[in-house]
């Protein structure tokens, strides 16, 4: 339970509306259809099982952060289509409903596409209208919709756009440009739920050498640039599967999805050779000790990183400015200039 709200807590305002439209669906829609199969309505039963099934994969994917834009394009859809049929066989008295749909719309799915959705919904419900109210009516209704939807759209492209600041300053370090720990406990999450064994994640831990030494000798000042200098240096030559985070001070984190051990060895490799070779005149030289380790079955985040932790800290014991990996049967594998070696 905890978990499940934590996960919430991290969602986007779009994919919480999200959550909770196929919240309300379940929770409106299984009531009736015990009562339909009690009847044995079977008719309707399909159909509550068709919004029920849909509300579900919905939800689950939602809180899994699988295909979440196309998500978004399908509960638009299925509301809009729901109401526009509730006004075409239910008539005007649940026109009603149209209002807090364009409002999903409008929170869900860019604007131009939420006004093709409300103008789906006016062509749908045109007969109905016709045939209802006079003229003169029909527009005045027509009018309040659009309205409406051009107030929602100025109100949701402001709260987006605040949205967006607030999740950038709460996932990037604002010294060094790159994704902070936070970002790094979301991402390791998500590839840990996502682990089938089919591909191999690597997890790599950068820490600076020396760092205080550094900071002592040319000022705190220096020490800033130079961890600025080294995330541009990573981000310059990170491949595309990857991705990098500041864990905090001066450690550093290399995620890679559908990577072996060799190859993100060979990475942590080319960190080591692209800070020797790209470091700038004017700032000290430096080095670094890498540790790696591939996710295992069943492994919890702490664990992951306690493994790569582990191989960086060996890495630092036995000299610095190497690569260590954490072998499951071997235990620690170094990369010096020598090669691969073994303990
Ligand atoms: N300039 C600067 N220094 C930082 C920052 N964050 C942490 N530090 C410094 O980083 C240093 C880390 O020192 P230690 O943990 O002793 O590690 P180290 O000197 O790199 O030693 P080894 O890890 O054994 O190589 C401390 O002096 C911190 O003050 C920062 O944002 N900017």
């Amino acid at each position: 339970m905890t978990s499940l709200l934590s996960k919430i807590k991290d969602k986007t305002i779009s994919e919480r509306v999200l959550l909770a439209l196929s919240f309300l669906l379940f929770v409106f829609v299984t009531p009736p259809t015990i009562i339909r199969f009690v009847e044995q309505n079977w008719t309707m039963v399909f159909v509550d099982s068709f919004i029920l099934s849909n509300a579900a994969f919905i939800f689950y994917n939602t809180l899994r952060d699988r295909f979440i834009s196309f998500l978004k394009y399908y509960m638009c859809t299925i509301v809009c289509v729901g109401v526009s049929m509730s006004v075409m066989f239910g008539g005007m008295e649940v026109i009603y409903w149209i209002y807090p749909t364009i409002l999903t719309a409008f929170l869900l799915v860019k604007a131009k596409y939420a006004f093709m959705y409300l103008l789906f919904i006016c062509i749908c419900i045109a007969p109905t209208v016709i045939s209802s109210v006079p003229a003169m009516e029909g527009l005045t209704i027509y009018f309040a919709l659009f309205g409406s939807a051009g107030f929602i759209n100025v109100f949701s492209s402001e709260l987006s756009s605040e949205n967006r600041s607030l999740n950038e300053l709460a996932s990037i370090d604002p010294l060094t440009g790159i994704k902070n720990r936070r970002e790094f406990e979301l991402e390791a999450d998500r590839v840990i739920a996502d682990f089938s064994g089919n591909v191999s994640n690597a997890l790599i831990i950068i820490d600076i050498d020396d760092f205080k030494k550094l900071n002592d000798s040319f000022g705190h000042v220096i020490g800033d640039k130079v961890l600025q200098q080294f995330s541009q240096i990573i981000n310059s030559i990170l491949p595309k599967d990857a991705a990098v985070f500041r864990l905090g001070g001066e450690e550093f984190a290399i995620m890679m999805n559908n990577t072996e051990l060799e190859s993100a060895i060979s990475l942590g490799e080319r960190v080591k050779s692209a800070i020797d070779i790209d470091s700038d005149d004017k700032l000290p030289k430096y080095t670094v000790s890498m540790g790696v380790a591939v996710l295992k079955a069943t492994e919890k985040l702490h664990e992951w990183t306690e493994r790569a932790d582990q191989a960086m800290y060996y890495s630092k014991r036995n000299g610095k400015n190497q690569v260590s990996a954490e072998m499951p049967d071997i235990k620690i594998r170094r990369s010096d200039a020598s090669g691969l070696g073994q303990e």
